[in-house]
């Protein structure tokens, strides 16, 4: 299977329109791969808070429609990254799109984890309370988004509902790079998974945004990294190594749950 990462340079000198022109553009090139992954809000940027609610769309708003013309155009199966959704109740939420190869809608999942403690994201937006799985022909994909990531309990949800590889749109500032590619790994180790980690470059609302997109392998073996830029991350994986990894290291068969709290 081949999947090709999208590190979309996100800044305030280019208009939102340019970006989407220019991004359905790289996607329509890459119809060599199996899967297109894009980063998190990559239309206004995940740090650019006031844009949220000026640029928020429907769910088939001018980003989908574009996106899942690109899809269909390059004949892939496209995680279109996530947009400032605004739902028919007026909320905002932060959601991830993903389109077949003929331009269909196959999952739509708003992201759980809000950033921002007591401002930006998690008082702008509401939040997603589902979570979301896709199949693929190759393999089963389990979304979540960037904040996400440092949440194990909501990926160990994914792999119970059958996710064997996880993808992570992100908008992860430079200066946290360091937790970034550790929380990858460890998501991939501790759930015997792929993970297609991809994330902005550039830099937008004056946070410069840590790029380094990645792919690590069911192992924690990291097949592919960007550096800080735009760029296009190809890689060729086997999704099969999951149930091979799983069985040879059947460690998910060992879970105690239910464990009683500590008498206090
Ligand atoms: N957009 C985000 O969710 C940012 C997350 C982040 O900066 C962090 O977890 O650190």
């Amino acid at each position: 299977m081949r999947a090709s990462l999208l590190q979309v340079d996100v800044n305030e000198g280019e208009s939102v329109e340019s970006r989407r022109r220019r991004v359905a553009a790289a996607v329509r090139d890459q119809a060599a791969a199996d899967l297109v992954v894009l980063p998190e809000l990559w239309t206004t940027g995940a740090f650019a808070y006031e844009e949220f609610g000026s640029e928020a769309e429907p769910l088939e708003g001018p980003t989908s429609e574009a996106m899942a013309k690109a899809a269909s155009d390059a004949g892939v199966w496209l995680h279109a990254g996530s947009i400032p959704e605004r739902a028919p109740d007026g909320t905002l939420y932060n959601t991830s799109l993903v389109f077949s190869p003929s331009g269909d809608l196959a999952a739509a999942y708003r992201k759980i984890h809000r950033f921002g403690f007591d401002q930006g994201e998690a008082v702008l937006m509401g939040a997603g309370d589902t979570l979301v799985t896709v199949r693929l022909p190759e393999t089963v994909l389990g979304l979540a988004t960037c904040y996400d990531l440092r949440f194990p309990e909501l990926f160990r949800g994914l792999v119970d509902a059958g996710a064997e590889t996880l993808v992570v749109p992100a908008g992860w500032p430079e200066r946290r790079r360091s937790h970034w590619t550790l929380l990858a790994r460890a998501r991939a180790v501790e759930n015997q998974a792929f993970v297609l980690a991809c994330a902005t470059a550039g830099s937008h609302a004056g946070i410069a945004q840590a790029g380094h997109s990645a792919v690590v392998d069911p192992w924690g073996e990291v097949l592919a990294e960007a550096g800080p830029g735009e760029e296009v991350l190809t890689v060729d994986f086997d999704p099969a190594t999951v149930a091979g990894t799983r069985e040879r290291f059947p460690a998910l068969k060992d879970r105690v749950l239910g464990l009683d709290r500590p008498r206090r």
